[in-house]
């Protein structure tokens, strides 16, 4: 039985990584890998959505590149948040739903690796598990997107599919008559119902759209507004600053126990500047207390050295849920050096 090695906080710590990053120093002839002739295998869980699974491929490919001796194999699981799609179980159950099989699974030992998408991971991970690492950022930003040939003035009446809060009221402070509606599903579910004329518009992120290939990799770290246009679809990347992504937007999280040999090859293709982002990110959130149901927006920007945080916090001032509310949006920003990036977390949601 293995000791603990301090590594096990819930929160990963970016000075301990920047002090012990195991990416120099760890060699994977090290390993173990090819003992009688046999490939060694790691497996690494999935949820079986395309998103899940564009992923999980990414990750083992970074995996691959470093690892090439060793077998890593998906293993495809679906969780209670897949099975039971249920509003009152999501509400129940928050994120949680989506991650615990997997952090099951991992102190069982039925895998060893868990990918996933960081803005859908609840504040709490299990104790011996950790985020041990995160691929480069995808493009944080929203996307508009409708039929070309519509446009749409502020003061226009029009239908928006989108089941976030955070998207909803962000929007209808761009288009205050907008209407909003639910809109589930995976990705080309749910672009098959603007298609269908359920919506004129619906609202996803870039980084799935990007991942899954629906369209392709603007391929720069612009935050500003600009348009694709492709199959007689138009797709608005909306500024940062017009719609704050939901914390950890286009990050990939891996996780792992927190120490042993996934642990290690993990921190090998660990994206420092990703997992900054992470680590700051869900520290606002924490701090805010923020269930994922809760209206807030959170990006952090780094620039070198530089770190400019962003918050928007929204809330009703009526309390009367039945009544068309007055939303009032917050928002905030903070900007100062990376290594003091806890005293910006505090300026900003104070
Ligand atoms: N909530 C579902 C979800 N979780 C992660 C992504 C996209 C990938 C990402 O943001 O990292 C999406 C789809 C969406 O919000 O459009």
């Amino acid at each position: 039985m293995r000791v603990e090695n301090g590594h096990g906080k819930n929160k990963p710590n970016i000075r301990k990584f920047a002090e012990n990053d195991m990416a120099d120093g760890f060699n994977s002839d090290d390993l173990d890998c090819e003992s009688g002739g046999q490939k060694k295998t790691v497996k690494v869980g999935t949820r079986g959505s395309k998103l899940a699974l564009a992923q999980t491929e990414l990750v083992i490919k970074a995996l691959n590149e470093r690892f090439s001796q060793v077998d890593f194999q998906m293993v495809t699981m679906s969780t209670r948040g897949d099975r039971d799609t249920s509003r009152a179980l999501l509400e129940f159950g928050g994120k949680a739903v989506f991650v615990e099989e997997f952090e099951e699974a991992i102190l069982k030992g039925d895998i060893d690796i868990a990918v996933h998408s960081a803005k859908d991971m609840p504040m709490e991970i299990m104790e011996g598990l950790t985020i041990s690492g995160t691929l480069p950022r995808a493009c944080p930003q929203d996307v508009f997107i409708y039929k070309s040939g519509r446009s749409f003035d502020r003061n226009d009446s029009f239908v928006v599919g989108t089941s976030s809060l955070r998207r909803q009221y962000q929007i209808r402070d761009m288009y205050p008559n907008a209407e909003c509606k639910n809109l589930r599903g995976n990705v080309g579910t749910r672009i098959q119902k603007l298609e269908d004329g359920e919506y004129d518009a619906i609202i996803l992120a870039a980084a799935g759209l990007e991942r899954l290939g629906v369209i392709e990799d603007k391929g720069n770290d612009s935050t500003e507004c600009f348009e694709v246009h492709k199959d007689e679809l138009t797709f608005r990347y909306i500024s940062t600053e017009s719609m704050l992504p939901a914390a950890c937007q286009g990050i990939i999280a891996i996780e792992t126990r927190t120490y042993g040999e996934a642990y290690d090859m993990v921190r090998t293709i660990n994206d420092t500047e990703a997992y900054t982002q992470l680590t700051c990110e869900r520290e606002v959130l924490s701090r805010l207390n923020a269930g994922c149901h809760e209206p807030i927006g959170v990006y952090s920007e780094l620039h070198g050295d530089h770190m400019k945080i962003s918050l928007m916090k929204a809330d009703a001032a009526s309390s009367d849920k039945e009544k068309d509310e007055e939303i009032q949006i917050h928002r905030k920003t903070v900007e100062g050096n990376n290594a003091e990036w806890e005293q910006l977390v505090e300026a900003l949601i104070k």
